[in-house]
């Protein structure tokens, strides 16, 4: 694939960064996953947004520039032939000493990556997908909140673990955090509907601030479905009527089976993909 390395449309074959980088060192970078739907990317201001700040907080002197990345991304389409794409922007605070920084870094790298999209699996949409309660709790944010930063090992374990559990093949992981209030999926942000209301939790709960999370509470508000953050356990979802999970990629997925990590399953509502779930969906972009 050719991607972009601080602008430069590279084949990713020859792509290197410096064995000096602290995104490579010490894990401090930051990225934004988003696609693309007929070459425009989806809620691009929105993920320039979340970046900005958290370069900002981390002290990565990098400013985001919309029609720079519109730009880049166009060209990266074009050199591998895509309109829909998988996009992943990523800003790493670049080289600086061995050791801990002490001032803002000057030099970060800029690197684009973009991957073809998997084909829509529209039986999801009909089915549903099984959620996998799993052991492992969600870890606190890095710091007063989450970034979407390099750091995905509490991820990766949690996706070691359920890969553990044969029964939940193309389950999503589901971790609660360490007091037990249900957190986020893998690489998800998770809704559930009760009596006709939409309930996601608390971003106190120190979960992803997703973007695609505030883009369907706004859809849910436009259709005047009462929304509601808050902290919630597992029982709430085994009560739910309907739930689903979200993330920039996948969209607006329907849970349908809930999984416990002793292989109990419970079927969500009537089993089937619920009316608001459907709604959303439909509305979705
Ligand atoms: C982990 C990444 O991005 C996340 C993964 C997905 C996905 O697999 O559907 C979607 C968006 C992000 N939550 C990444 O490395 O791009
Ligand atoms: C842990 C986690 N939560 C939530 C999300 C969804 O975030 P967004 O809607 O910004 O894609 C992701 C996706 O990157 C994620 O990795």
């Amino acid at each position: 694939m050719i991607i972009s390395v601080n602008g430069i449309l590279t084949n990713d074959k020859e792509a290197v960064v410096s064995v000096y980088d602290h995104g490579f060192l010490y894990g401090l970078g930051l990225f934004e996953t988003f696609r693309t739907y007929k070459k425009e990317p989806f809620l691009l201001p929105e993920h320039l947004r979340r970046l900005t700040e958290g370069c900002r907080e981390l002290g990565i002197g990098y400013e985001p520039d919309l029609a720079h990345i519109q730009r880049l991304i166009d060209e990266l389409l074009k050199a591998n032939n895509l309109e829909d794409a998988y996009i992943r922007y990523s800003v790493s605070a670049g080289v600086d000493i061995l050791g801990l920084p002490s001032g803002v870094y000057q030099n970060p790298t800029e690197i684009i990556y973009i991957k073809s999209l998997p084909p829509r699996d529209e039986q999801i949409y009909t089915q549903g997908k099984a959620l996998q309660l799993l052991k492992l709790p969600r870890n606190t944010p890095e710091g007063l909140y989450r970034f979407k930063s390099f750091h995905y090992m509490n991820n990766i374990l949690a996706k070691r673990e359920l890969q553990q559990y044969d029964w939940a093949a193309g389950a999503e992981g589901l971790m609660l955090t360490e007091e037990g209030y249900v957190a986020e999926g893998i690489v998800s942000n998770i809704f559930f509907i009760k009596d006709r209301a939409c309930y996601t939790p608390s971003l106190d709960t120190g979960i992803l601030p997703g973007i695609t999370r505030a883009y369907v509470l706004q859809l849910a508000q436009q259709q005047q479905i009462p929304t509601q953050g808050g902290l919630y356990r597992w029982e709430d979802l085994l009560e739910a009527d309907e739930v689903f999970i979200v993330n920039s990629i996948q969209e607006i997925l329907p849970i349908t089976t809930l999984f416990t990590p002793s292989g109990q399953s419970q079927a969500v509502g009537k089993g089937v993909v619920g009316p608001i779930t459907r709604q959303l969906c439909e509305l979705y972009n």
